[in-house]
């Protein structure tokens, strides 16, 4: 007896591996840059000496001896060491530079098979973050907030020096650094809540701003505009009184440091001058006083820095956290099995399966099998199930439960690229991509050679539809073949399935958007395939199509009905009482109820 009781669907399979383990391999092949920028890092901080060195000679050396000589001595050294540091530090940032360039590069495909594959396991979530976390990290690693991390080691022998020059200089610099990292701290709790919550917002807000922009058409056509607008706006104006609340926050925590470093600085000088003051052996100079300034102030740079930079710092890690996850459920890299030409055969066995994430199998307990040459018809009642059969049959949605063999191989252990290039599929909604009529046949490889278009156009019987293009075949279809009819996509679109003669065709309603000439045209491109013995699937809800059919299949709430020869299968429906009872007729003879 069949039972509406299966196995929740899985989703895509995962692999547990450390999810940062990517992005930080990513990183990892720039170890010797980071090196480098180390390198580069010591030579900036100790050439930045030369300011507080200068003013040293300059006021404990120059004044007291008046010497024009030295002065200009001095004051050429000081231009030659600021010049080195200028080079060295353009060179350090165009290092951080090529990193973040590298990074980027290396895991574009990754990302962008990423955002592919999470656009798969959550369907109508179509999302490209994984593309737009990757390229905000980039930016971060060529930020100003990086940089700081690599001078902050610095600090502690700047404060050094400090102490050098004079106990009470390095003890408050000290406090300085204390206060200045104990607000940095406050800051981040205060703030990261709030940042989190914006980032959050403003994707739900940019994500219905999408939505409401690619619905203009139905939302003028039906008068939502108002109501839409409304929809969004109630996000929008969360985001933006989350944003207006945390850049408070933050420029707060900004103002309230750079007023705290001001007033360091100056009673640097303050103390400086008490101990010029006050020393009675003149061991304590105003050189010194100046000198400590200066040096106070890079030793406390990398912290205001990273304060400043906070905000960014937020984003990137969340972006990180994200890009990480993404990366770790991307599909795992199996062993493909090699995929010689197709043949046709296909067989289902106890298959249960549905759309990634749902709660419950659409699709219980389908077996049946189609050999080369098979045109099966897929009928059944609005939601039986039919469009989820198509793509588990491509291979798109995996099973949950259960096996789809095509040529005796698991359809799962299939290389998807190789199996994809091997199989016709025509959606339900045709999508073509921008680019050429050409393009969209050849399903946009660059090498593919005109006889094998032309034969694609001639087997979905479009040729001439193409000719009467205003470009022919160089037509551009414009972003999702908009400037096609749907009927014209519908027929580019099939001649895109038949594109070097699959073995494999599955089209969904293929029929939905055409009209008579369409009709014909498609009936003469199901003839050539069966001419050629290709195994058809075919979701159809008009009879027309059932015409070539030599196979049909009737779902009805997700389950086999009935399955056999066409003929068959008709008798069986002409003669069908209320209450009728569950039976297919095998290709292999047997009876599944
Ligand atoms: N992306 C999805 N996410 C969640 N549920 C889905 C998704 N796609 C389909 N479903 C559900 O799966 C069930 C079967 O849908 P399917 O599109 O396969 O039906 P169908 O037989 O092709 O219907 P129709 O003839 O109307 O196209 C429906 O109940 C539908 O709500």
């Amino acid at each position: 007896m069949m039972t509406n009781q299966g196995p929740a669907v899985s989703g895509q399979a995962t692999r547990h591996t450390l999810p940062e383990r990517k992005l930080f391999a990513a990183l990892a092949q720039a170890r010797a840059t980071f090196i480098q920028i180390g390198l580069f890092s010591w030579f900036t901080n100790l050439l930045m000496l030369t300011g507080p060195l200068y003013m040293l000679q300059v006021y404990d050396r120059v004044l007291n001896s008046q010497s024009v000589p030295t002065l200009a001595a001095l004051t050429l050294l000081m231009l030659v060491l600021y010049t080195a540091w200028g080079a060295l530090e353009w060179i350090r940032t165009s290092l951080f530079n090529a990193i973040a360039s590298r990074f980027e590069a290396s895991l574009g495909n990754l990302s962008a098979d990423a955002a592919l594959d999470l656009s798969v396991s959550h369907p109508g979530k179509a999302t490209d973050r994984p593309l737009r976390d990757l390229r905000l990290i980039r930016r971060f690693i060529a930020s100003p907030a990086l940089t700081a991390l690599f001078d902050a080691p610095w600090s502690p022998i700047f404060l050094i020096v400090l102490f050098l020059l004079h106990p009470l200089f390095g003890l408050w610099a000290l406090f300085g650094a204390v206060v200045l990292f104990g607000l940095s701290v406050l800051n981040q709790v205060l703030s990261s809540k709030l940042l989190e919550e914006n980032a959050t917002l403003e994707r739900l807000a940019r994500q219905r701003a999408g939505e409401m922009v690619r619905s203009v058409e139905v939302i003028d056509a039906l008068g939502m505009r108002e109501q839409v607008k409304a929809r969004w706006r109630q996000v929008f104006d969360a985001s933006d009184s989350s944003l207006f609340s945390s850049r408070n926050r933050l420029s707060g925590f900004a103002a309230l440091t750079k007023a705290f470093r001001l007033f360091l600085q100056s009673a640097i000088l303050g103390i400086g001058a008490l101990l010029v003051i006050t020393s009675s052996d003149g061991s304590s100079t105003p050189g010194e006083m100046i000198a400590a300034s200066i040096l106070m102030g890079r030793a406390i740079a990398p912290i205001e820095q990273i304060v400043g930079q906070w905000q960014s710092i937020i984003s990137a890690r969340s972006a990180w956290q994200a890009l990480s996850m993404a990366l770790s459920r991307a599909a795992p890299d199996m062993q493909s099995m090699a995929l010689p030409p197709l043949k046709g055969h296909v067989s289902i066995d106890a298959l249960h399966a549905g759309p990634p994430g749902a709660a419950f199998p659409v699709l219980r307990n389908l077996s049946f099998s189609l050999s080369p040459g098979d045109v099966l018809g897929v009928l059944g009642p609005s939601a039986a199930g039919k469009s989820t059969l198509a793509k588990l049959l491509t291979g798109i949605w995996p099973a949950s439960h259960g096996v789809i063999r095509l040529d005796g191989a698991d359809i799962a252990t299939l290389d998807p690229v190789r199996r994809g290039q091997q199989t016709g599929y025509l959606p339900q909604q045709t999508d073509l991509l921008s680019g050429t009529v050409r393009d969209n046949i050849c399903r946009f490889d660059p090498h593919a050679p005109a006889d094998a278009i032309l034969s694609a156009a001639h087997a979905a019987a479009c040729h001439e539809l193409i000719l009467s293009l205003p470009d022919g075949y160089d037509t551009d279809v414009g972003e999702g073949g908009t400037y096609l009819s749907a009927g014209q996509r519908q027929r580019i679109g099939l001649a895109r399935a038949l594109y070097n003669a699959p073995a494999l065709v599955i089209l969904d309603e293929p029929n939905s958007n055409l009209d008579t000439a369409g009709e014909a045209a498609l009936q003469e491109a199901i003839a050539g395939l069966k001419a050629r013995q290709a195994t058809t699937i075919i979701v159809a809800h008009r009879p027309a199509l059932l015409r070539q059919c030599t196979k049909l299949l009737l779902l009805e709430a997700g389950e086999i009905k009935l399955f056999g020869p066409k003929d068959e299968v008709l008798r069986e429906i002409s003669s069908r009482q209320p209450g009728l009872k569950v039976r297919t007729i095998g290709t292999r003879g047997e009876s599944h109820g």
